[in-house]
């Protein structure tokens, strides 16, 4: 009987494992279609810029403006007179790269001309690219969708290579790398598979029923693993905020009483006057917000009105968009004055804010809070320190600098719980549509689980398997596609 189940496991393996080899995106199929260039480096004056082709008419466009006129060795770099197919004008001296498909980025044949970077140079060899037959000037994306579509990557993988173009963090690259590398989507096929084996069970059961000498137990086979599946599911979905923290920045908000040196930690942290500094209470007024690179993640620093009451129509309304802002944070930094806790203002913020978010249980609570008391300067050496009551704290002198690694260190640490330490933890869900199609696929399970009638429990595993195949861009529609590949920037 095994031989039986086992082949049709193989049979339901073939569907994920064709993801490998997708041409459904719509994108023109391998050797068909135009063949595009484009600059692939930046915009502007530079030493070297790179031009790029993909498509079949790439190894004559390369012939045609080089001198000599044969096609170099694949994938070595050889340095070539350029000139003008048209007038035969040189264009520059450079180097040229061969990468005939499939061995190349889009799977299709390629060229890299490494030029000079004056804008002059650039613009005539795109205009004398454009002048070949067969040639045209590439869309947004269209190198890497073109990949894509020849299988060389999968979506996720997609999008992994769109985050490392845009990242700006230390720990967006290793995120974004290790998307790149293949990892969710690694993860994903690997959940695929336990479908499909899942699956095979609950048809070989339909298939051959009790009465037949099948292997005892296949059901409950498949009942552990969707059990198990169900937990690592559900042990990413609880995660998903974080990755797409990674993404796009966690919200730090910095609250406290006026004049606990709000404004003065938001400058020293964003590096530049953000915000005004002055020694009259109620300075700031709006929410000032401004994206900084903190510790290596990519964080929105918020700096808000001083939390006081009884005060005019206009700090008023700093005070309740405050309040607001503080109830967007991932992560609050509660500052007090260190000279001055004694105050109504400090012990009101002690009992009201600290309080109620350190009274959360880290697991129900997303959001987390530092507590910094700031001015360590004015606290005389001898005296006794801030008071035995507080909770834990870090001290910090914005006057000094006196404290700041120490606070720079527990923000790394409290922004790895936040958004996810890309260095250690299991592959992150970054992106919306990540969720969705995990959630999805968990609700699918869910409906295994419930159906009395095993086509539909068959059925509920084929849905959830579809939400695997769908979240690294098997039968992705056109939208979707369209959506993933705006991201990207022309000569990609
Ligand atoms: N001695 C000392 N003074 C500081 C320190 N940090 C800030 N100050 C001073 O404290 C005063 C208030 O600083 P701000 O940064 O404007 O304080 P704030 O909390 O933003 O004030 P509001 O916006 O009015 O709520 C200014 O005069 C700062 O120069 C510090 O570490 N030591
Ligand atoms: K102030
Ligand atoms: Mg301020």
């Amino acid at each position: 009987m095994w031989r039986g189940l086992w082949t049709l496991a193989a049979q339901a393996a073939r569907g994920p494992r064709r993801l490998c080899t997708r041409r459904s995106s719509g994108a023109p199929a391998p050797g068909s279609g135009a063949t595009i260039f484009a600059l692939s480096s930046g915009q502007g004056r530079c030493g070297i810029a790179v031009i790029r082709t993909s498509g079949p008419a790439s190894g004559h466009a390369l012939r045609i403006l080089t001198a000599p006129r044969d096609l170099p060795l694949a994938r070595h770099a050889s340095l070539r007179l350029l000139s003008d197919p048209r007038s035969g004008e040189p264009l520059d001296r450079a180097l040229v790269l061969w990468f005939p498909g499939p061995q190349s980025f889009t799977g299709e044949d390629c060229v890299e001309f490494h030029v000079h970077g004056g804008p002059a140079v650039v613009s005539g060899v795109l205009q004398a690219l454009g002048s070949v037959p067969g040639l045209r000037p590439a869309e947004a994306g269209e190198f890497t969708r073109r990949a894509f579509a020849n299988g060389k990557l999968n979506l996720t993988e997609v999008e992994g290579l769109a985050d490392l173009i845009h990242a700006e963090t230390e720990a967006q690259r290793r995120q974004a790398l290790r998307q790149l590398d293949g990892e969710l989507g690694h993860l994903c096929r690997g959940w695929a598979e336990t479908l499909t084996k899942a699956l095979a069970h609950v048809e070989a059961y339909i298939d051959f029923g009790e009465d037949d000498n099948l292997e005892e137990g296949v059901l409950e086979q498949a009942d552990i693993k969707v059990r198990a599946l169900e937990v690592a599911l559900g042990a990413h979905l609880r995660d998903a905020r974080r990755g797409q923290r990674l993404r796009s920045g966690a919200h730090v908000v910095v609250t406290g009483p006026p004049n606990a040196g709000k404004s003065s930690l938001v400058n020293l942290l964003s590096r530049k006057p953000v915000s005004i500094v002055s020694p009259e209470p109620g300075t700031t007024r709006d929410v000032l917000e401004t994206p900084v690179d903190l510790a290596g993640f990519p964080v929105l620093l918020s700096d808000t009105a001083g939390l006081r009451e009884g005060v005019g129509p206009v700090e008023q309304e700093g005070v309740r968009r405050a309040r607001e802002r503080l109830e967007q944070a991932d992560l609050i930094l509660a500052m007090l004055d260190a000279s001055d806790l004694a105050s109504p203002s400090s012990c009101n913020f002690l009992a009201t804010v600290v309080a109620s978010v350190g009274a959360q249980s880290p697991s129900d609570s997303s959001q987390r809070l530092l507590l910094v008391l700031n001015k360590s300067d004015l606290l005389s050496p001898e005296g006794p320190g801030p008071g035995p009551d507080l909770p834990p704290h870090l001290l910090l002198s914005c006057l000094t600098g006196e404290g700041l690694d120490g606070l720079l260190e527990a923000l790394r640490k409290e922004l790895a719980a936040v958004c996810g330490d890309p260095s250690t933890d299991p592959p992150l869900l970054t992106r919306a549509r990540h969720q969705h199609h995990l959630q999805g696929c968990l609700d699918a399970l869910g409906h295994y689980k419930q159906s009395k009638d095993l086509a539909l429990a068959a059925e509920a595993l084929r849905v959830a398997r579809g939400h695997l195949t769908r979240l690294t861009g098997g039968g992705g529609t056109e939208e979707i596609l369209d959506i993933i590949f705006r991201d990207f920037c022309v000569g990609k």
